[in-house]
């Protein structure tokens, strides 16, 4: 059974087309990376899923269960990150935290929670005097209450600073080995390519393509260079990286890693591999396209 399936997917505001016939089928233990510019639809098809929005058209299965159908089932399984409406100035983290284990009749340690995405200090202050990126971080903690089997996630990384999207990328790769199903968009693609194994690119309420998440940047790009921030370089950095099959040349210049891969399409894997390994990646630059050029030409490769 397919952990998300859609079929012609449509959603209509009066002359407005937000989502037009989405078709997708999202497997067990997948991590989906939901991509497109402003406007693409990304969010009207994630609500839909999760039952915020009704369909016009189409039918839609999350977990076999139709959402509109069954909203208490799919919310029980699914995990998704509350509107930013949902938080309460005057709550703590933990009030709020407290709160979603309760409604989910769930059991989950609160100061692992906050643990898992950094906020433990802040477990007592006030939701309204933290930082942007440390409520998106208690939003993601709140997606994380009942160890669900689906993370349904919009714009997971908005507001997040390098080290924040290091710490969701942690917690994607622990909910995936639990046995968890991933699916979240994004408009930034080089956090995408360490996190999916497929894209799918929305433009104009329309799936253009569904892709492997290494052939989609093989195909978008053609330069094979990388410029990595990292957090306390070994001495013996650019030799170890430079030993690796995929790796041209490497230099490190003042924390700085330079990169040159075999060949564009070794980026990603490249840089998975160096995350993996414990490296402490505070930024990346990957030369080529942008995202936004990206799903232009995806768009008239379309036509
Ligand atoms: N409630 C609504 N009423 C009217 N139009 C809407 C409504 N919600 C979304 N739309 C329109 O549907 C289209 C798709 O919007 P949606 O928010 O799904 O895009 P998105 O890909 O999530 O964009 P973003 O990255 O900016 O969040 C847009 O043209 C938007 O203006």
């Amino acid at each position: 059974m397919p952990i998300i399936e859609a079929r012609s997917l449509t959603k209509r505001y009066g002359d407005i087309t937000a989502l037009d016939g989405l078709t997708l089928r999202v497997e067990r233990g997948e991590s989906f990376g939901f991509l497109g510019p402003n406007g693409a639809g990304k969010s009207t098809a994630i609500n839909i899923f999760l039952d915020l929005v009704r369909r016009s058209s189409g039918s839609l299965s999350i977990l076999g269960y139709d959402p509109e159908e069954n909203p208490l089932e799919v919310r029980k399984r699914v995990g998704s990150l509350p509107e930013a409406g949902g938080l309460y100035p005057r709550d703590t983290p933990r009030d709020h935290l407290q709160f979603a284990v309760r409604m989910n009749e769930a059991d989950d340690d609160i100061d692992e929670l906050l643990g898992r995405v950094g906020i433990e200090d802040a477990a007592d202050r006030t939701i309204g005097g933290l930082s942007k990126g440390m409520r998106q971080r208690l939003r993601l903690a709140t997606a994380l209450v009942g160890q669900p089997e689906l993370l349904l996630l919009d714009e997971p990384l908005s507001g997040l600073d390098p080290a924040g999207a290091r710490v969701f990328r942690e917690v994607i790769r622990k909910e995936r080995a639990r046995g968890a199903t991933v699916f979240f968009s994004s408009h930034i693609m080089d956090q995408v390519e360490l996190i999916c194994d497929r894209v799918g690119v929305m433009h104009g309420g329309r799936l253009l393509l569904t892709d492997d998440v290494h052939e989609f940047r093989r195909e978008m790009d053609a330069d094979p260079q990388l410029t990595l921030a990292v957090e306390s370089p070994s001495e013996d950095l650019a030799e170890r990286v430079s030993a690796s099959e995929r790796v041209t040349e490497a230099t490190v210049d003042d924390g700085t890693l330079h990169l040159t891969c075999r060949s564009p399409a070794d980026k990603s894997a490249v840089v998975r591999w160096l995350d993996e390994s414990g490296m402490a990646i505070a930024d990346l630059h990957s030369r080529g396209p942008s995202l936004e050029q990206a799903f232009l030409r995806a768009a008239e490769a379309e036509r």
